[in-house]
């Protein structure tokens, strides 16, 4: 079907409805609203973000002065953008790494209810954990009894759940053995899980990195097309240094941060709702001034954070209403949105090859 220009009034119309995810001229962009032959408008959001869309729509159908009469409809179809790497995984748009520079700061948890939202935004989205010294993406996921699939011998299949597929070296070893590796096989082995994966088509691939910024981070940064990273951090002291310099990491390697988020960023009780800043206040946000980053998100530190990702069943999926859930899917359409207007499309009819 042939694409038409949309009439300028009405993108100038749509420059009206204001989002944080959005820009002030977002609508003006080329190719986010179209229209076909048939008089009804198409806008492309070409990010995953469910709210702003459903946002969106009402938006549309509460506006008594439309500027053109057909039907305007809005869709999510995120964009490959451009990496510092160039060989791309085959089938997979975009990579986002969740990094901290220390461990136990809740970068796990944070990546796997990261990919849950993109895919709660309709995205088809997978997770590698890539924490090869600890992973346990398998266990907050439910997955820990997942048999692999391998085709021909090599091509090993993602395991599905939740709507989100997944690869770990929890899934080929156990833990103890994966602890005892040392740095070239590390990323040897890493190298395998990333080329040797037939991940289906994928808008996002969700990377959980090792803890840390030393050399075996630093390669592995450096092996894969990330489109940007995520930094996450508690508010205290001694995780805010440690990410600096994850940070200083990332931009060693030329790959975009995205952000910071603040895990543990305060206590709620359970009992009496009293809030309390157990590891300190305002840091993540002091350095994010500091670097001129994003602050993506705070989160608490909750019980029924920890209570679901031990049952395998991640908040954004056990209770994708609460505050909780609520909080990581906004953190999720900040981050695809961010990463989308801070970068680079490569048009959708470049065919990819896969890395050998
Ligand atoms: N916001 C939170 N509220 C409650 N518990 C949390 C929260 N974030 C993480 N946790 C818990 O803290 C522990 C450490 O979290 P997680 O494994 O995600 O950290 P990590 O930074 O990935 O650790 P590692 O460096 O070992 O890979 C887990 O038991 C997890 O359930």
């Amino acid at each position: 079907m042939r694409q038409l220009t949309p009439p300028q009034q009405l993108c100038i119309w749509l420059n009206q409805f204001s989002h944080p995810c959005l820009r002030s001229d977002w609508a003006s962009q080329p190719g986010l609203v179209y229209t076909h032959e048939d008089d009804r408008y198409h806008i492309e959001l070409p990010f995953a973000a469910n709210t702003l869309a459903d946002e969106l729509r009402q938006w549309i159908a509460a506006q008594a002065d439309r500027p053109v009469a057909g039907d305007i409809c809005v869709h999510i179809v995120p964009k490959t953008l451009q990496t510092q790497v160039a060989s791309p995984v085959k089938g997979v748009k975009n990579i986002i790494a969740v990094t901290s520079g220390k461990g136990g700061v809740g970068k796990s948890t944070t990546a796997v209810n990261l990919a849950l939202g993109l895919a709660a935004s309709h995205a088809r989205v997978g997770i590698l954990d890539a924490d090869i010294y600890g992973p346990s993406v398998p266990m907050m996921l439910g997955t820990v009894h997942a048999e692999l699939a391998v085709r021909d011998e090599r091509w090993m299949q993602p395991v599905l759940s939740h709507g989100l597929y997944s690869h770990s070296i929890g899934y080929l070893m156990s833990q103890d053995d994966a602890a005892v590796w040392r740095g070239p096989m590390a990323s040897k082995a890493f190298q395998q899980l990333l080329n040797e994966t037939e991940w289906p088509s994928l808008d996002y691939l969700v990377v959980d990195m090792p803890p840390g910024t030393g050399d075996i981070q630093l390669t592995l940064s450096q092996q894969m097309p990330l489109t940007g990273a995520v930094v996450v951090t508690t508010p205290q002291d001694l995780a805010l240094a440690d990410a600096r310099k994850g940070v200083a990491m990332f931009e060693k390697v030329n790959v975009p941060v995205v952000g910071l988020v603040e895990n543990m960023s305060y206590h709620i009780c359970s009992q009496c709702g009293h809030r309390e800043d157990l590891f300190g206040t305002g840091g993540a946000e002091k350095m994010a001034q500091e670097y001129g980053l994003s602050l993506l998100a705070q989160i608490p530190l909750h019980r029924q954070v920890r209570e679901d990702i031990d049952t395998g069943c991640p908040t954004v999926v056990a209770r994708p209403e609460s505050e909780h859930a609520q909080l990581y899917l906004a953190m999720a359409e900040r981050i695809a949105s961010h990463l989308y207007w801070h970068g680079q499309v490569i048009p959708d009819a470049i065919p990819f090859t896969h890395l050998k």
